[in-house]
Parts: C-alpha cells; structure tokens; sequence
C-alpha cells in the first residue's frame, strides 16, 4: 500500500474541501491544507470542515506555510518551502508533537532541512505540474534514485515523499526509487471519479 498525501488544490469542478472530503473517502489518510493567496480566515473556514474530516477518517491534518494557522488550530502539523519559515524556527515556536515537513529539489536541500529538524521531506517536482507556480528544476526518477542513494550514503533517515504532476502509472518507478510515499493533487481532483482514483493510487 502506498503512503500517499494528498494536497489541496481547488479547480472548476472542486473546491478544497471537497477534494480532502474526497481524498479521504478514497482512503487516503493524510492530507495537506494548501491554500495559495488565501487570506487566513479562508484557510481557517476550509480548516474546520478539513480537520474535523481528517479526525473522522483517523488521517494526518497538515497545513502549508502557515505555522501560526498550525499551532492555532492544533494541525497535527505544517509543510514549509525555501520561501516559508524556516524549519528550525518552526520547530521553536511549534514544538517537538508537530510534523513539520520541509520541501527539497536536491540533496543538498535535505542535508539543510535534516540539520534543521525536519520530520519528512517533499522532494520534486518529479515532473512539470501546473499545480504550483514557479517550479524548481525537474526532478525525474532518475534525480530520486541519486538523492536516496546519497541520503543513504550519509545516513540521512528522514521520509522522502515524491511530489510533482504524479499519476497512477508513475508510481511503481518512483517507489522503486527508494522514496517512501508520494503527494497527489491533480491527478486525483482531474480524475472523472476522484474517490475512485485515490482509492486505486492507494492500493497501487
Ligand atoms: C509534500 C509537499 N512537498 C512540497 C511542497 C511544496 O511546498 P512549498 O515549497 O512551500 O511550495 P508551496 O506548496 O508553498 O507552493 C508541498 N506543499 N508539500
Ligand atoms: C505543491 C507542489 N510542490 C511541488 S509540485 C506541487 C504540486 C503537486 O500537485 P500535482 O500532483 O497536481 O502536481
Ligand atoms: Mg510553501
């Protein structure tokens, strides 16, 4: 069974709670409040229907960027980019009880987010994906193998989760690239039954 999380993402046919409602109904049992350009009284109303969802289904609640939002509404934690606050400063204000994850596009990335206490990592973009604007550099199957194989060598434990226009079919590769899981949006939210498609994702 797959370790996949699931992130927000609204579209012309779904809101963000109706795509976690969906995810979650499809068995997905970790999802990622992300919200870009929301203010956050719009990410704390999508929240409270989110959260209470996540308990529900027994799945992780987790929100990007925003760890005030995280420490707020008791998240179960946060996602945080080169952008966002950094991780070490995070962990200062939320503690040792949140997951605070960090994204990573090289190694390097993750030696930086491993000495800054990060608990898993979101590495990508495994491939080009309108989901998030400004990507970094592409990642690809062969870039998850160097950087697992690199974190080996160097006895880095942390989680990796691939992340980046993943569909159904790329993720026999990608696992077998020695990553522990992968983060959806699209693929699921364009599917023609959502719930249906995460539910496969899940037992692929
Ligand atoms: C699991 C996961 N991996 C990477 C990201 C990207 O986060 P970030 O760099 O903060 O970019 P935005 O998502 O804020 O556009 C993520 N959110 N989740
Ligand atoms: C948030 C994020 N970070 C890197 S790619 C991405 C978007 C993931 O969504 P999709 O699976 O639709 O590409
Ligand atoms: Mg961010």
């Amino acid at each position: 069974m797959t370790q996949i999380q699931f992130i927000t993402h609204a579209t012309d046919r779904f809101g963000y709670v109706d795509g976690a409602r969906m995810a979650l109904e499809g068995g997905c049992r970790w999802v990622q409040l992300r919200m870009k350009g929301a203010t956050d009284a719009e990410v704390l109303a999508a929240a409270a229907e989110i959260q209470p969802l996540c308990r529900q289904h027994e799945a992780l609640f987790v929100i990007d960027d925003r760890v005030h939002l995280a420490k707020q509404i008791k998240a179960d934690g946060v996602h945080l980019g080169k952008n966002d606050m950094p991780v070490d400063e995070a962990r200062r204000v939320l503690g040792e009880e949140f997951i605070i994850g960090g994204t990573a596009n090289t190694f390097e990335d993750i030696e930086r987010l491993y000495r800054q206490g990060a608990d898993y990592i979101g590495c990508g973009p495994f491939r080009f994906t309108t989901t998030k604007q400004n990507l970094a550099p592409i990642v690809g199957l062969e870039g998850y193998f160097t950087i697992v194989n690199r974190m080996r060598a160097a006895g880095i434990p942390l989680p990796v989760v691939a992340i980046g226009g993943i569909c159904y079919d790329d993720i026999p590769a990608i696992i077998r690239t020695g990553v522990r899981g992968i983060a959806v949006s699209g693929a699921v939210l364009n599917a023609a039954d959502p719930v249906a498609e995460m539910r496969r994702m899940i037992d692929a």
